[in-house]
């Protein structure tokens, strides 16, 4: 249950709650995060600053000039901007798509509910439930309500379109997120304009890419997005793997349904908001780590990406005709994103029966291949056997490691046995 995290009547009137919180809750859309976003004929950063300061909360000024500052509760944040232009509706007017230009004088909530059951409905009330009050006034200038009926997407102009070309990619990202499709010409318009997107900067970029890819139709709206060359200066196409990308999503939802466990290494966090998902999407979409780089991903990411690929290939060939000391060997290398791989060979045409083993393995922290427990340590060759550090002590650990993942010893006496034998 989403609730308010401070009471409206410490506002300002009037003050309106625009964009997505409205949006979502005009079509009964749950979020686990709150978001809302406020717009103030004037004082908007001092506002945000009163309110933090009363509830306790965080504060950042996000943009000096046109005067945005967000506050930071435990269960949402609540943006709050200067209003463009002379009027609310003027402000709606410079948005970018019409479902997200409808406003809200947010003290029509609390006056409500005062009356209704006299208690501050802003600190106690569930979000989601207030909407279905008829008694509402949505400041709606550009018809935002019936797109919302009519489930479509549409500019308010081309020319806020042109503006912030990132809301080219919002209106892909949307499309997935709400199930909606684009209108006619607002995607001509998109599509006329996509060149454009090469002048955001990549961090942008790269946020709305790992939104739409995490979204659940993310990836039938990247490939809409991609047929209508959208992102040809970011993913060129030349370097695209189609068929791989088309059938990851899938392979991903099965493999969550035999493994139930590999959600915790999909939803790993990567970098700052992008989980280990999106990297793995990527993977399956590119030929080419080096293609990747213009969007300037993290260490995490990239390191990943450039060890799928690069041992994709190897793992194909070897997959149902491993000795157990070149399965350990692949694991050693690729422990930290292996059922990355697995995944990307299931949509390259791997059968799951030869690949599930491997998973299994992985999975299973006592697994004698995957994690063999070390016999003997580099102390003890020094202790016990007086061999002095060197690159030596590593090559003599690793021939242990393979006897033992191939069943030959199975005691640190008879790991010392070996050793004085290699000597
Ligand atoms: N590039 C952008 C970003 C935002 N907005 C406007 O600012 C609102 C709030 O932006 P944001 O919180 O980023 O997005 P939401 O629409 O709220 O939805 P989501 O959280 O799904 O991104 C949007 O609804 C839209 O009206 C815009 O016009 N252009």
């Amino acid at each position: 249950m989403q609730q308010f995290p401070f009471d409206f009547n410490d506002l300002p009137t009037p003050t309106y709650l625009v964009g997505g919180w409205v949006r979502d809750r005009l079509l009964n859309r749950q979020s686990k995060y709150l978001d809302l976003d406020f717009v103030l004929p004037e004082k908007a950063v001092e506002t945000a600053q009163a309110i933090a300061r009363k509830y306790k909360a965080g504060f950042v000024v996000l943009d000096a000039e046109r005067q945005i500052a967000r506050v930071v509760f435990k269960n949402g944040t609540a943006d709050f901007a200067q209003q463009m232009g002379r009027s609310i509706e003027a402000d709606l007017g410079r948005r970018d798509f019409c479902m997200n230009a409808i406003a809200l004088e947010c003290h029509q909530i609390s006056q409500n509910n005062d009356q209704n059951n006299d208690q501050n409905i802003s600190a106690s009330t569930n979000a989601q439930d207030f909407l279905s009050e008829s008694s509402y006034h949505f400041i709606d200038p550009l018809n935002g309500i019936r797109d919302l009926q009519e489930q479509k997407i549409r500019m308010v102009a081309p020319e806020n379109l042109a503006e912030d070309p990132l809301r080219i990619l919002r209106g892909y990202r949307q499309a997935a997120q709400l199930g909606f499709a684009i209108e006619g010409l607002t995607r001509q318009v998109l599509i006329k304009f996509a060149p454009k997107l090469k002048s955001i900067a990549a961090e942008r970029v790269r946020t709305e890419l790992g939104y739409l890819l995490s979204t659940q139709n993310g990836n039938q709206w990247m490939l809409e997005a991609i047929s209508d060359r959208i992102l040809e200066d970011w993913l060129p196409s030349q370097h695209l793997n189609l068929a791989r990308f088309t059938q990851i999503g899938g392979v991903i939802r099965d493999l969550l349904a035999k493994f139930p466990h590999l959600d915790l290494f999909f939803s790993k966090q990567l970098a700052g908001d992008r989980y280990a998902l999106v990297t793995i999407e990527l993977a399956a979409l590119t030929n080419s780590a080096t293609a990747l780089e213009p969007l300037g991903l993290s260490r995490a990411e990239q390191r990943w990406l450039v060890g799928i690929l690069r041992y994709l290939p190897q793992f194909m060939t070897l997959v149902s005709q491993a000795t157990r000391t070149a399965q350990y060997k692949f694991f050693q290398a690729t422990l930290e994103f292996f059922p990355a791989i697995a995944a990307l060979a299931l949509a390259s045409g791997c059968d799951l029966e030869s690949i599930a083993p491997w998973l299994e393995r992985w999975l299973n922290p006592h697994d004698a291949i995957a994690y063999p427990v070390a016999l003997i340590s580099g102390d003890d060759l020094r202790n016990e056997l007086g061999i002095p550090p060197s690159p030596k002590i590593g090559e003599l650990l690793e021939s242990v490691k393979i006897a033992q993942v191939e069943g030959k010893i199975q005691s640190k006496q008879e790991a010392i046995d070996l050793i004085q034998s290699i000597m």
